[in-house]
């Protein structure tokens, strides 16, 4: 059992709306509150080597990045940290705070709690007058991405010079607005890989994604098979993916690249062949080194 599937045994119970976002989105008064929790733990999600500090940073990243993939304005973030000792809990809450602080976003509270394996989840709340969501995509639309792609599977896979490409992620609020004023029709982030993510956008669109692997932004200095295979499958990168009408793109102040087109047919392809949804992804009964579909 995968992580996907056990989370689509949920929509009988919550409904499809639970499951369908970056982030849980509730109307109040004339805006939209935009919510999303993340569980990191040390041995699946913080590579060795890594501080105290930058494993702050990344907690927060990921869930600001949620809120960046809503278009979404972040507000503030709780930090809930089961630690192995306790002396990690100020590096880890400085470069939390430090992340928040980069983003516009303040760091209001959390729990704190020992743990025989280091866990943070961090859980974030951000405004939007209209929030975008993965659903909204139309036959005709280009699909893009936020910068480049496979970045932090190819420091994973040795390519040191992409290290801090893996460690520090830069969520992209400033471009999730910026996206969300210029019209895009539907955006989520690449936490887990790009074809994993279009497989997301699938399952949630009328229509089909068409991409075109030469398009792919890569990481440069990296065989160009094995960056193909890091910028489609590899994750960590969070940077955001979106489609947008052509006539609303590019869009002012946001580096992205157009890698392929909405299509009527309800599937995900690259270069005319079926894109596999493989990518970064929690398993229960193998080991990762097992699963095929674990990066
Ligand atoms: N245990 C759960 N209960 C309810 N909703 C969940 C649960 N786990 C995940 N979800 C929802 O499923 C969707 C996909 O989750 P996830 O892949 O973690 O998204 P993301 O990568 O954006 O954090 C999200 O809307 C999330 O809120
Ligand atoms: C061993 C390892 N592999 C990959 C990464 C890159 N990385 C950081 S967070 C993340 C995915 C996000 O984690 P997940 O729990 O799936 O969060 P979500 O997709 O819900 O945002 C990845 C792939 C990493 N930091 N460490
Ligand atoms: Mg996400
Ligand atoms: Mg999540
Ligand atoms: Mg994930």
């Amino acid at each position: 059992m995968d992580e996907r599937g056990l989370i689509r045994s949920l929509v009988p119970l919550l409904g499809s709306a639970a499951t369908a976002d970056d982030c849980a989105a509730v109307r109040h008064g004339g805006e939209w509150l935009l919510l999303s929790t993340d569980m990191l733990h040390e041995t699946t999600d913080f590579p060795i080597g890594m501080t105290d500090v930058e494993i702050g940073w990344m907690a927060a990243a990921v869930t600001l990045s949620d809120i960046a993939a809503m278009g979404a304005r972040p507000l503030t973030l709780l930090l809930a940290t089961g630690l192995d000792r306790p002396e990690r809990l100020a590096g880890i809450t400085e470069g939390a705070l430090a992340c928040c602080r980069a983003h516009g976003a303040d760091l209001a509270g959390g729990d704190t709690d020992a743990h025989t394996e280091l866990t943070i989840v961090s859980t974030g709340l951000g405004t939007a007058a209209s929030p975008v969501r993965r659903s909204g995509a139309r036959p005709g639309d280009l699909i893009c991405v936020t910068g480049y792609l496979g970045g932090a599977q190819a420091a994973l896979s040795g390519h040191d010079q992409y290290w801090r490409r893996l460690i520090e992620p830069v969520p992209r609020v400033a471009e999730g607005l910026a996206l969300n004023a210029a019209g895009v029709t539907a955006m989520m982030d690449i936490s887990d890989g790009l074809a994993l993510s279009l497989h997301d956008m699938l399952a949630v669109n009328e229509c089909g994604f068409a991409v075109d692997s030469a398009r792919l932004p890569r990481p440069g200095g990296v065989p160009e098979d094995e960056g193909r295979e890091f910028a489609l499958y590899g994750g960590g990168d969070f940077e955001l993916l979106f489609t947008i009408p052509a006539e609303h793109f590019p869009v002012v102040g946001v580096d992205a690249t157009v890698i392929g087109a909405v299509v009527a047919e309800r599937s995900v392809t690259v270069d005319g062949a079926p894109l596999p949804g493989r990518g970064y992804m929690h398993c229960w009964g193998s080991s990762p080194d097992q699963n095929p579909d674990f990066r």
